[in-house]
């Protein structure tokens, strides 16, 4: 096993209120124990509306739960209506933010640049990105899924330091798999996964790209979180539906109690 540590993060998408968000984060905690906070880092991702309250709760309870937003602004601040910078997001502790989730990328036609872009914009405000890459269904019945992935998280890395690229979190997120029921094997999910880490230690070398964790993400549940991070360059999950229930979400956290690891 890697001595990299485990990374499992909830994202909330639009599917809840501040109100609601309060109740899930607090039902969340109630549902670990501290000894898995501090094996696996568990992360939730609320939407913007809900950072604040999410916020206050885990430094009111000094909860062991890391703060992620769903997306940021390229650009640090002005004129830009309706968007959120990376130092708006800092401000509110968060630590981690999405950047090219395949539903951005699909219903806000955010493309490589742009998600550079909001890369280094995380990387200037002291946020750590997660870097979302997958294919949809054609690319990867035309067997193009492992080119298409790599070539998404090279242009998605570029002009980045060695150092900030070992920091980067990349989320393998097929996108026939998500919201579907249908996750990827876990043989699929590691052919990607272990071609993200090859394109990496190509691109920047062995070490850093040892550091980078890898997430997948998929309809991922507690059924199959184990087998899936058994497999070897899988350093954790991204879930989205599973996340939304506090005990199934805490359940995937303690994957290492699951039969497979
Ligand atoms: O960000 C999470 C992914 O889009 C996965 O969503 P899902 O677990 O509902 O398939």
């Amino acid at each position: 096993m890697s001595d990299r540590r485990p990374i499992i993060a909830g994202n909330w998408k639009m599917t809840v209120n501040h109100l609601e968000a309060i109740l899930l984060v607090q039902k969340l905690a109630a549902s670990l124990n501290e000894q898995q906070l501090t094996d696996v880092e568990v992360v939730v991702v609320p939407p913007f509306t809900a950072l604040r309250s999410v916020q206050t709760a885990i430094d009111g309870d000094k909860l062991l739960i890391g703060l992620g937003a769903q997306d940021l602004s390229p650009h640090d601040k002005g004129a830009y209506t309706g968007d959120i910078s990376g130092s708006m997001l800092a401000k509110l502790n968060c630590s981690y933010v999405l950047a090219g989730h395949s539903e951005r990328r699909q219903y806000h036609h955010e493309d490589d640049v742009l998600v550079n872009a909001k890369v280094r914009a995380a990387f200037r405000n002291g946020l750590t990105p997660i870097l979302c890459v997958g294919e949809g269904l054609e690319v990867r019945d035309a067997d193009g899924h492992v080119g298409h992935c790599t070539e998404q998280v090279i242009a998605g890395l570029e002009g980045l330091t060695a150092e900030q690229v070992k920091k980067v979190v990349v989320a393998y997120e097929p996108v026939w798999a998500i919201g579907t029921g249908k996750t990827a094997t876990p043989d699929d999910a590691q052919e990607v996964c272990g071609a993200i880490r090859s394109c990496i230690a190509e691109a920047y070398g062995k070490e850093v790209a040892e550091a980078v964790r890898i997430q997948y993400g998929g309809s991922v549940k507690a059924a199959n979180i184990a087998s899936i991070m058994a497999q070897p360059d899988i350093d954790g999950a991204l879930v989205g539906g599973a996340s939304l229930d506090a005990e199934e979400f805490a359940s995937i956290a303690r994957f290492r109690d699951h039969v497979g690891r």
